[in-house]
């Protein structure tokens, strides 16, 4: 594979040889290292650029590498690094190491995940600012958009599925960690968004790109922050442990969902969903309920009656009812939620399920699919709580389908069994998911599944 310049040269390359024994056992350790249980066996440098020419007090490398675990799939996930070179690292960033060099034109030197470290992350937003091309690397900007030089770094500790950065307050930038060739859904939906005015959703200023075999590679995307934000998840959980109503806010996601999905139909395609379209979909729902119980046996007792949720669908297709599709968010839960202190929620994330093949990930779909996302985050909100507090839930759920509908003029509680049948979609992903990254969660999901198989959503 080469990239777009030949950033690859064979002093790059014998600096990532040099390296590579110690990201063979640090990579594993990331939490956004999505092949978590198979062991490394080797790498391949897809794009090694100087961003600070090593040999001064500091140097830093943006490192695209193909990362390979037979018997895996082949060839194997590319991820983006950005290594820092120190001489020695300070305290203060001890749980950034990666470790100390031996060999190799960096012997004697340590190198560590430079993110964590305010400089280096300033030299991206600079890059940006200015809209630099090194090698590969594309750094674009929203010429109407202005970034203020200087802005100081904050890595974000949150554990995420990528590294996001915080300048000053005012910009955050996600660095993606696994990156995929495509169009990428977090950078194009915001922006056809922005085009429609649409303010729930904060709007692209700057973003990374580059070009590896004629394919576009999305790196990372620079947004406003939303300071003094909140996500819905806490918000939720602060509610329940307070005993507070919710409803309110769940009006309000209603509301703000709906108007996304508002201004989605307005800017991109919305496709009419007949037999031909809904047969593979549910098809696809049923695959990948097998799948799960093969990932998870803990389902198998629940299959038949969560099969049944696609069985009604299949139904309805068989005798000829249609659905709009269009793109949607496809991952929507609390956390994606931000509730600014003004009160007004944004949504962010538009990256659809880690999980799914990107291609996927961009097909117009039902929008009742976001609206199953977030009726199945208010069941974890108030299953995680002590004790749990269905009622609150069923609440949420009646407030944020009101919200909705006051919106588009469609409940989405009207149209009950496409709903149950990508709540238990969900449900079943979710299962899936904590198995892999939480086990400790994996009773917040199943008890879905065990009501979700009964026909009862709550
Ligand atoms: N525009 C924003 N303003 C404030 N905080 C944000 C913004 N975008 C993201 N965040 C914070 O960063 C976290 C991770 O962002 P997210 O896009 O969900 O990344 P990931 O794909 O890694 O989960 C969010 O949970 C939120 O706390
Ligand atoms: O935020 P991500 O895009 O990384 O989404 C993944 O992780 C989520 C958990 O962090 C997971 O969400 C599940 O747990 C949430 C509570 O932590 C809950 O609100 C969601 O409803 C539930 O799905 C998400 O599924 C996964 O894709």
């Amino acid at each position: 594979m080469t990239p777009m310049t030949e950033a690859v040269t064979p002093s790059t390359s014998t600096t990532l040889d040099s390296l590579a024994p110690l990201l063979r056992a640090w990579l594993p350790r990331q939490r956004w290292f999505a092949g978590k249980g198979r062991p490394v066996t080797g790498f391949t440098p897809v794009a090694v650029t100087p961003l600070l020419p090593p040999g001064g007090r500091l140097g830093l490398y943006h490192i695209l590498l193909r990362v390979h675990q037979p018997p895996g799939r082949q060839p194997g996930h590319c991820y983006q690094l950005l290594i820092g070179v120190r001489e020695a690292l300070p305290p203060r960033l001890a749980p950034a190491l990666i470790g100390h060099v031996d060999s190799g034109p960096l012997a004697g030197h340590t190198v560590y995940d430079a993110l964590h470290d305010p400089r280096p992350a300033e030299v991206l937003l600079e890059a940006l600012r200015s809209r630099a091309r090194v090698g590969g690397l594309v750094f674009e900007r929203d010429p109407r958009r202005e970034i203020r030089p200087n802005l100081v770094a904050r890595l974000l500790a949150a554990e995420q599925s990528n590294s996001s950065v915080v300048y000053g307050d005012t910009f955050i930038l996600k660095v993606l960690r696994r990156v995929v060739p495509g169009i990428n859904p977090d950078l194009e939906l915001p922006l056809a968004l922005a085009r429609e005015g649409c303010p729930r959703v904060p709007a692209p200023t700057a973003w990374l790109r580059t070009e590896l075999d004629g394919e576009p590679y999305v790196l990372a995307v620079l947004q406003p922050f939303v300071s003094g934000a909140a996500d819905g998840w806490e918000l939720a959980l602060r509610g329940l442990a307070k005993g507070e109503d919710f409803a309110p806010e769940a009006r309000a996601l209603g509301r703000a969902t709906a108007e996304v999905h508002t201004a989605l139909a307005r800017a991109l395609p919305t496709v009419t969903l007949g037999p031909a379209q809904l047969g593979p979909l549910v098809q696809g729902m049923t695959e990948r309920l097998a799948a799960a119980v093969q990932a998870v046996p803990a389902l198998l007792p629940y299959e038949e009656g969560l099969r049944s949720a696609y069985t009604a669908l299949g139904e309805l297709v068989a005798g000829g009812r249609t659905w709009t599709a269009q793109r949607v968010h496809g991952d929507l839960h609390l956390g994606q939620c931000l509730r600014a202190p003004s009160g007004d929620w944004s949504l962010i994330d538009f990256e659809g399920e880690p999980a799914r093949p990107p291609a996927e990930r961009r097909l117009p779909q039902p929008p009742v699919r976001d609206v199953a996302g977030m009726l199945r985050s208010f069941d974890y909100a108030a299953r995680s709580a002590s004790p749990p507090a269905p009622r609150w839930a069923h609440d949420c759920r009646a407030a944020f389908c009101s919200g909705y509908a006051e919106v588009t003029g469609h409940d989405p509680r009207t149209d009950p069994v496409m709903l149950r049948a990508y709540e238990t979609d969900k449900a079943v992903y979710e299962v899936v998911y904590e198995a892999r990254h939480r086990p400790d969660w994996l009773p917040v999901p199943l008890s879905a599944v065990r009501r979700l198989a009964a026909s009862d959503p709550n």
